[in-house]
Parts: structure tokens; sequence; C-alpha cells
């Protein structure tokens, strides 16, 4: 009933960088963003991507999920990007700065031309107000596109605002994206967490992540995998809840029951049965 994948915790890491890469088939992560925008220098790009395709193509990483984040469209590397990243085949091709649903159509044209396999989906960042306003058609302009990804280091850039705890700057597009994502029937990743020291700030932003509803976050360091692992599961109270709910409402004589005080209704039951398939996904990868 529910095709979920666990995208708890998804790892940026530098393509250019050999030693995460080598690292990150022994980080417990959901998934890997092995990157070719931000995090690479224009003059190792070249170099990167090769290194990035040859990591996709190699099969070392189990079961995470793994993709390449491409250069954004209007810039010099963007389309040997897509035709090396479509070879290699990885299985998503992540690109920044969607801004609208004709790019996503566009992508999915050049990703078709380029020989992408079908199992190789697009994940679109969004991350610029042009988005935030285009959100709904984005998340559903094509069946490839598979996963929304909040950039929230360049949404503050472009609303000249601050990271602050709380983030009440970002709350309005943050609640868009998910929206334009839930509607779509797409999953939706939250932004990175900068400070990599501050355990609590990123502990706490998962958190509010999860109680609005992202599937998981997205990373910058190894040491915030299991912060986010833990943030983005189903808690064993929230299991043992969700079991309580499905036997109470097998044993109902009528159409509404109560589990342990609280009014029980189909919703409650389809919301169990959401939990309980997370918690199976979670449980397969180990
Ligand atoms: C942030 C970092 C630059 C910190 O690096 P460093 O000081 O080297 O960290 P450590 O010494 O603590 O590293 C310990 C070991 O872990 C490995 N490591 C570090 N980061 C990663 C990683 N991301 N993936 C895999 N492995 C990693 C180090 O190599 C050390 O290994 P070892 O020597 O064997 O012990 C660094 O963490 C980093 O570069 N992070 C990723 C930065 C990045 O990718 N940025 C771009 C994406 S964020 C973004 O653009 C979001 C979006 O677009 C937006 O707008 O918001
Ligand atoms: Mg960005």
């Amino acid at each position: 009933m529910h095709d979920f994948r666990p995208r708890r915790s998804v790892l940026y890491m530098p393509s250019s960088n050999e030693r995460a890469l080598e690292k990150a088939k022994t980080i417990p992560c959901d998934g890997l963003i092995l990157d070719l925008e931000d995090a690479v220098a224009p003059d190792a790009k070249p170099a990167a991507r090769d290194a990035a395709c040859a990591a996709a193509a190699s099969g070392e990483y189990g079961a995470r999920e793994v993709t390449i984040r491409v250069n954004g469209m209007d810039t010099p590397w963007h389309a040997d990007d897509i035709v090396d990243a479509s070879a290699a085949g990885p299985d998503a091709i992540v690109v920044p700065k969607v801004g609208s649903a004709d790019e996503v159509r566009a992508l999915v044209a050049s990703m078709e031309k380029a020989g992408a396999p079908e199992r190789t989906r697009l994940w679109a960042m969004v991350e610029t107000p042009e988005a935030m306003f285009n959100a709904r058609e984005i998340a559903a302009a094509s069946d490839r596109l598979a996963v929304l990804v909040m950039g929230t280091n360049d949404l503050v850039k472009e609303l000249y605002a601050e990271h602050v705890p709380g983030r009440a700057p970002l709350l309005a597009s943050l609640s868009l994206a998910l929206l334009a994502a839930r509607a779509a029937g797409k999953a939706i990743l939250d932004g990175v967490y900068n400070d990599v020291k501050d355990t609590d700030g990123f502990l706490a932003e998962c958190r509010q992540g999860r109680e609005m509803g992202f599937d998981g976050k997205t990373l910058i360091h190894p040491g915030q995998v299991d912060g986010a692992n833990e943030a983005f599961a189903p808690s064993e109270r929230a299991v043992t809840d969700a079991r309580g709910i499905l036997e109470a409402w097998e044993a109902r004589d009528s159409g509404v029951v109560t589990y342990q005080g609280r009014m029980i209704e189909n919703l409650h039951v389809e919301s169990a049965q959401r939990t309980l398939a997370v918690h199976d996904a979670i449980r397969a990868l180990s």
C-alpha cells in the first residue's frame, strides 16, 4: 500500500574530495549527493564530474541512494554534467535552482536525450523566490521528478534574510514547498544546517523539519547523520501506538473506536499504516 524509500539523512559531499567519496561507503546515511556545484571550484569541475560518475556507476555504496548534483542550467558545465551523469545512471540527478515547470520538462528531455536509464530520477532543488511561487507546478511537472530539495542557504541569500533559530524568515517558503510536494505526491527534503559543531541547534532543526512533515534532511557532515536518522524515523512510542491503533480498529464494532482514550477513525488508521510502513522500510535497510 505504501511504497516508501527512507531518505532521513542525505549527505552532500564535494565530488572533488576523494577521501570523502571513499569514506561515504561506510557512513550510515540513507542517501548521498555527490556535488558538482557549490562545493567544487571551477577549475576542479571536470575532474569532479569524472569522479562523481565513476562513484555512481561503481555499485560500491550499498543500499544508499546515490545522486549527482549537477551545475545549474545557466552555467557552462550544465550540459556536459547532464550527459555524463545520465550515462553513469545514478539513482537521481539533482538540479540546483529549478525555477519553473518548463525547466523541469526541459531537464527531463535532456536526461532522456542523453540516455538516462529509467531508474534515474530527477530531484529539483527549490531555492529561489521564483521557485517558491512556482512550487506547485514544479512538483507536478513530471513523473520523473521524485523529490524536492530545499536550498535554504540560497533562499536566505535571495531573501536578504538571516539564519536564526526557529527559522521564522523561512517558514513561508518551507511550508509552500511542502504543500507543493504533498499535493503532487512527491518526497521533500529539508535544507542543510551549516554549523557542524552546533549539535543542539542541528537537532532542534531536525525536530522542526520532522514536525513540519519533511521526509528527511540534507546534511553536510558525517557527524550529522545519526541525529537525522533518529529524528526522521518513527519513535518506538509511535510504532507501539500505531500497532495499538490497528489492533483497536480490527476489534471495533462501529465506525469509531478509542485507543488509550483517543478517538480513532479511518484517517488515523491510514496514518498508523504509514508509520509502520516507514518503520519497516528503515528496518529493511540494515
Ligand atoms: C564542512 C566541511 C568542509 C568540514 O570539513 P572538515 O573540516 O574536513 O571536517 P572533519 O575534519 O570534521 O571531517 C572528518 C572526516 O569526515 C570526512 N568528511 C567531512 N565531511 C564529509 C562529507 N560531507 N562527506 C563525506 N565525508 C566527509 C572528512 O573527510 C574526514 O575524514 P577522515 O579524514 O577520513 O577522518 C565538510 O564537511 C564538507 O565539505 N561538507 C560538505 C560541503 C558541501 O558539500 N557543500 C555543498 C552542499 S550544501 C548546499 O549547497 C545546500 C544548498 O544548495 C543551499 O543553498 O542551501
Ligand atoms: Mg544552493
